[in-house]
């Protein structure tokens, strides 16, 4: 496509792109040679705790200097270029610290720091978006956690950027709560936007990332929908540390019902290796029920990707 075609057809197309990005914090490794690519609607950034989701996302807004690698919005490096700002809308993970302004003295303010040409219009049709009309003239401080989020919202949405980089924006919310954000996510990709969020839960992610990204200590781990990511997680073998009342005749259970590929015992309990997760896991206790042996704890029992991943698949 010719440079300009698609602004000019009014049908722009936002794409953030990592190019062999890493971060560290002095000898920490937080984000490790990760390339990726984004575009419109909505991918689901997925890891676990600590694997490097907020360093990423903090980078991709423009916020924080990879160590080394680039990234780019629309071919334009995001690091050290204010002008991105206008193209992109972060909402961080933590709280805000506005507790004092009421929800449109907020984005108001956002809306005057993006300079914009009405920015009382502005903040009225972001705090709309997120339908936040009825609570606007409170003091943020009051706000439930989910009304914290769509206002939070609502400062990344003011100036109308075509890319928005949501980090963990579940966590802490009631069903409804979430339910409610997942449908304002999923109308903001609707309108053509480039959508980003990170989360630690595989259901969250499934339910509304047409495509997701998994991260895992820093790397780059997988890329997918979600049907490939759930058989990436589940299609391979997954060691389990087993303790029983009897580890020995539970062993022997095992091994006579053929779901595990091998049954170990060490002095700190069996060491099984799993075919597949979920069936293993949904068998194990049928299999000890059955040959009446208490189970006391099963937990996955190595460090590598596939137990990080099946941990994800368990909660
Ligand atoms: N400012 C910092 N200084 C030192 N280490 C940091 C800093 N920020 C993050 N880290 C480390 O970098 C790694 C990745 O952290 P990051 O917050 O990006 O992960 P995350 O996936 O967002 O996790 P969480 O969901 O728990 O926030 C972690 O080991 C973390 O301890």
């Amino acid at each position: 496509m010719p440079e300009g075609a698609a602004e000019e057809s009014g049908d722009t197309v936002t794409e953030l792109r990592l190019d062999k990005v890493s971060r560290w914090y002095g000898n920490v490794v937080a984000v490790n040679g990760v390339s990726m690519s984004i575009g419109p609607g909505v991918t689901g950034l997925l890891g676990p705790n600590g694997a490097g989701k907020s360093t990423l996302i903090h980078m991709m807004g423009g916020f924080l200097a990879p160590s080394s690698g680039t990234v780019t919005l629309d071919g334009v490096p995001v690091w050290r270029n204010p002008g991105v700002y206008r193209s992109l809308g972060l909402v961080p993970e933590r709280e805000s610290a506005y507790d004092f302004l009421t929800g449109e003295q907020f984005i108001l303010a956002m809306a005057k720091l993006h300079k914009l040409p009405e920015p009382g219009a502005a903040a009225k049709r972001a705090i709309g978006l997120v339908e936040m009309d009825y609570a606007a003239d409170r003091p943020i401080g009051n706000y439930s956690k989910g009304m914290k989020q769509r206002i939070k919202m609502a400062s990344a949405l003011v100036h109308d950027p075509p890319a928005l980089l949501l980090d963990e924006p579940f966590n802490g919310m009631d069903p409804r709560q979430r339910l409610q954000l997942m449908d304002l996510i999923r109308r903001m990709a609707a309108e053509g936007r480039t959508i980003l969020f990170s989360s630690h839960i595989l259901e969250e992610v499934e339910r509304l990332a047409g495509h997701i990204e998994v991260i895992v200590a820093g790397r780059h781990a997988a890329s997918g929908d979600f049907r490939r990511i759930r058989r990436l997680m589940t299609d391979r073998p997954h060691l389990f540390l087993v303790r029983s009342g009897d580890d020995r005749r539970l062993a022997a259970a095992i091994i006579a019902d053929g779901s595990a590929r091998s049954v170990q015992l060490t002095d700190k309990g069996l060491r099984v290796e799993a075919v597949d997760f979920q069936r293993f896991t949904w068998l194990l206790p049928r299999v000890a029920r059955d040959a009446g042996v208490r189970l006391w704890e099963v937990s996955p029992s190595d460090e590598s990707l596939e137990s990080v991943f099946s941990y994800l698949v368990a909660r």
